[in-house]
């Protein structure tokens, strides 16, 4: 049974684990996040930081363990009503719409959360799903792209139409799977401004290989290596810490 409770968490993950036959991918996680936190999850290749989100989001369903959203346990629901709640996502592939312009993209987005599940069947023009439309894409400097069709925009613009896409319908926490991938010195200053200035209540995960944006946009950061959890601190202490330098900034982990 599904209960609610007044726990302080907008995400608390209880001895989590995920198996594929004989390997661990993930094992006994424990992972309390406040709400409007910022979280940065940091790891080696294959730690198991994508796998984390794969069971949060209901992609995945865990092997063992639970998952609270803000107090209520959601560890048997489909994906749909973990996004009902205010759940989002990226992926590290794009799932825009390319033959469609920015602000379509955003508006399908918003329609489709709008109806609690992604169907984008509806005759007529939603004046308010527009609205908030134009609302993010203005949030992720996109606005003078707006008519743009998404084949002719740059990688980094297309990433920043993501982001974007996961604000839609106003959520209460989204999970950004490395959002800076590929991305120029410049898109990567203007991812940071972008998720450094998204509403104080919204919280994040953000899984990001460069830490120089991880240890930016983050309040708190969990170190992940072979599917455990083996670190977690402020970004200052995760920086300084002897045993993450050894083991992923020296690049040992890889
Ligand atoms: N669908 C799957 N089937 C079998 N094994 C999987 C599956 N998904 C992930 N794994 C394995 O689980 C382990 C953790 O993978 P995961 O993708 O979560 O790591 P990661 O930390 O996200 O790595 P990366 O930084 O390379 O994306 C790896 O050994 C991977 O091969």
């Amino acid at each position: 049974m599904n209960t609610s409770n007044d726990t302080a968490y907008a995400l608390e993950l209880r001895g989590m684990s995920k198996r594929f036959g004989a390997l661990a991918a993930l094992s006994d996680i424990e992972l309390s996040v406040a709400p409007g936190e910022r979280r940065a999850v940091l790891g080696s290749n294959g730690a198991g930081k994508t796998t984390l989100f794969n069971c949060i989001t209901g992609d995945f369903p865990p092997s063992k363990g639970s998952i609270r959203f803000f107090g209520e346990d959601i560890t048997g629901f489909p994906p749909h009503e973990r996004i009902r709640r205010g759940l989002r996502r990226t992926y590290q592939i794009s799932l825009l719409f390319m033959g469609l312009s920015v602000i379509d993209n955003v508006y399908l987005s918003c329609l489709g959360v709008s109806r609690g599940r992604f169907s984008f069947l509806r005759p007529r023009r939603d004046d308010a799903l527009v609205s908030s439309a134009e609302e993010l894409t203005q949030r992720v400097n996109l606005w003078d792209d707006r008519d743009t069709m998404v084949s002719d925009l740059s990688y980094g613009q297309q990433r920043q139409l993501e982001i974007a896409m996961a604000l839609s319908g106003a959520p209460r926490f989204i999970l950004f799977d490395e959002p800076a991938a590929g991305l120029s010195p410049t898109e990567r200053r203007e991812l940071i401004e972008i998720l450094t200035n998204l509403p104080g209540h919204m919280g994040y995960i953000i899984i990001e290989h460069d830490m120089d944006v991880a240890l930016r946009v983050s309040d708190y950061v969990t170190m992940m290596h072979n599917g455990k959890i083996f670190k977690e601190g402020k970004p200052s202490e995760i920086e300084e810490d002897p045993e993450v330098q050894a083991l992923y900034l020296g690049g040992d982990a890889h």
